[in-house]
């Protein structure tokens, strides 16, 4: 890289005179209603794919388009190829744009490709002929190889073109759209100059307006630029009330959303862009992040994003490119929180979320239910988790509500199993870990079977363990059975706590009990869980399994430890 980079990159100021807007006035304003959509998917999505869509890809992303809800799609570049010219022929002939939906077409602003464009939409009820050519002093000079004046002449030419032509088709309604392309680096006089001329030609009326489209054909600046020069036009713009003023962001800088959002706050009536920001080079402005950014503030895009997983399949189905894992709203990690304090803020958030009630879950700037996402997915388990997590995890997925102080000792356990592995956990995983720690009793007692009986006003037990294959068994007395068994198992022992639920429900119904049994030597306390049809015994097996941890953590070995009969 350059030690001094502005001798390469001059920052390009395309203020008059290279003063800024002192006077704006859009950092005040708020988005209270979503811009007009328009889907360019098919087109300047189309052109950036290594293998453009064919007709089959193209019609089923028209169709997802439509049923999200797009009223303007741009579905072809008519004149660049005969697939894109006989698709807008194929949607014409076979009735496939519904009465609501406009589609548009792009032309340059030359006679030929013209002239072919509206002939690829005879027939259509409506249509957007969108032309443009660049109007930046370097395309000036190297592409066209024009001053201002003959750079403004193509596009005077080309609107009184488009004029002609569509008045030659009138059962077709036309709307006209002109975009300066690389409208970032234009200077502002000039590109309203030209814009100008555009629309006088047009003569548009707010009955008939036309569009006049703002390209961020590169993304040069700021968004705050970006939103600069687009009040600047705004104020400039000969019969505003006739022009509908459009933007079309590209991501360069990786600021097309804030350049599209700020853009609005402008003045800028419509948004042009992709889904999920496929498009040149960095791609377009994502349509789906910036119509969910405004749901996430409450206002409704007017676009159906509540099947959102369907429509990024389809997405990558036509354009044959994967959609990122963190893609906003989108990305398979985006509901998903792996790190401990996160799980644990989201567990307590969705546990209380009531139905009805304003959002209010830490983390989730939005619910995934609302894009047809699910919670299942919310948390994920890791190294880097903690109690919250797992906890999730096994309740959703098992049932399994742990005690809190019982998840602390658990995730002690998981930790050092990830830590281990470092491998991010499953619920199944979790599970196994949880049936290993505190019911498969490995080399320590394993409960056999009891029966209770009557000891004059206490409760007596027989208890039968077994350690490696030896049974044995055990009598003690109670004031109740879970009393009874720890007398019979280790009278030393202290009982902490006892919670139990059910697992599952109806005939399947199961019960989980959770023990939890200090002594002297391990005053702290440590958990045991146990799972039966019948809850008397799921406690005494969690009894037995909170026995063998005690021991453990004592330091006790177990083989040769004495128990009471
Ligand atoms: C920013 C954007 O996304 S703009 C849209 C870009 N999309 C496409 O280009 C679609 C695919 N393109 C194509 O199929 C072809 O480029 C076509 C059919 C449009 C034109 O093909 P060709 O006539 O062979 O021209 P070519 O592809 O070489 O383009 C360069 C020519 O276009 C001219 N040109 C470029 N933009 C414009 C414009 N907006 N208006 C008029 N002329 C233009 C250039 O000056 C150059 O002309 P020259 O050959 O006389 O020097
Ligand atoms: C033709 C225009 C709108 C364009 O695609 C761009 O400038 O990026």
């Amino acid at each position: 890289m350059l030690k001094r980079p502005n001798e390469k990159y001059p920052p390009f100021n395309p203020f008059p005179g290279g003063r800024s807007l002192s006077d704006r006035t859009w950092p005040e304003r708020r988005i209270d209603q979503p811009p007009v959509w328009m889907s360019t998917d098919l087109r300047d999505g189309n052109q950036a794919l290594f293998e453009p869509m064919d007709g089959e890809r193209k019609m089923r992303m028209f169709k997802m388009l439509v049923d999200i809800g797009f009223k303007e799609i741009e579905v072809a570049f008519p004149a660049a190829s005969q697939t894109d010219f006989d698709f807008v022929r194929t949607l014409i002939e076979g009735e496939h744009i519904p009465e609501d939906v406009t589609i548009e077409v792009l032309t340059q602003a030359r006679e030929h490709l013209v002239r072919r464009t509206f002939e690829s939409v005879r027939g259509a009820r409506r249509a957007i002929i969108h032309f443009y050519n660049a109007t930046a002093p370097n395309f000036r000079r190297i592409v066209f190889g024009q001053d201002r004046a003959g750079v403004r002449q193509i596009a005077v030419d080309t609107a009184r073109l488009v004029r002609q032509l569509a008045s030659e088709q009138p059962d077709t309604e036309f709307v006209f759209q002109y975009s300066p392309e690389v409208f970032t680096g234009t200077e502002l006089d000039f590109a309203v100059e030209v814009c100008n001329a555009v629309i006088a030609e047009w003569a548009p009326t707010p009955e008939r307006p036309c569009i006049i489209n703002l390209p961020a054909t590169v993304e040069m600046s700021t968004p705050n630029v970006y939103a600069d020069q687009i009040e600047w036009v705004c104020r400039h713009l000969d019969r505003r009330d006739a022009v509908i003023v459009s933007v079309h962001p590209h991501n360069d800088r990786g600021t097309a959303v804030a350049a599209a959002e700020l853009a609005v706050m402008a003045g800028a009536d419509r948004v042009e862009g992709c889904l999920f920001g496929n498009g040149e080079r960095t791609g377009n402005v994502d349509l789906v992040t910036l119509a969910l950014n405004l749901y996430s503030q409450g206002v409704h895009p007017g676009l159906d994003f509540s099947r959102i997983n369907e429509v990024a399949r389809t997405v990558e189905h036509c354009t044959q490119l994967p959609i990122h894992p963190r893609h906003p709203y989108v990305g398979d990690l985006v509901f998903t929180a792996f790190s401990g304090s996160h799980q644990d803020a989201i567990k307590k958030g969705l546990a209380v979320q009531q139905a009805g009630a304003p959002w209010a879950v830490p983390y989730l700037p939005v619910d995934p239910a609302d894009l047809g996402r699910s919670y299942e997915s919310v948390i994920r388990v890791n190294s880097q988790s903690g109690k919250g997590g797992i906890a999730y995890l096994l309740e959703t997925e098992y049932g399994l509500a742990m005690p809190r102080r019982m998840q602390v000792a658990f995730s002690a356990v998981v930790q050092a199993a990830t830590d281990a592995s470092g491998r991010e956990m499953k619920g199944a995983d979790l599970w196994a870990i949880f049936e290993t720690t505190y019911l498969a009793n490995d080399n320590g007692l394993a409960y056999g079977e009891h029966h209770l009986f009557e000891h004059g006003d206490q409760q007596g037990i027989t208890l039968t363990v077994s350690r490696a294959g030896q049974a044995q068994v055990l009598r003690g007395v109670g004031n109740g059975p879970i009393d009874a068994a720890l007398h019979a198992l280790m009278p030393q022992a202290r009982l902490l706590s006892y919670e139990e639920h059910n697992l599952g429900q109806g005939s399947d119904a199961r019960a989980v009990a959770y023990i939890e049994l200090a002594s002297d030597a391990v005053p702290g306390g440590v958990f045991g869980a146990g799972i039966d049809g019948n809850i008397v015994t799921a406690s005494i097996r969690a009894i037995v399994s909170a026995v063998n941890q005690l021991r453990r953590a004592a330091g006790e070995d177990t083989e040769s430890s004495q128990m009471s009969a």
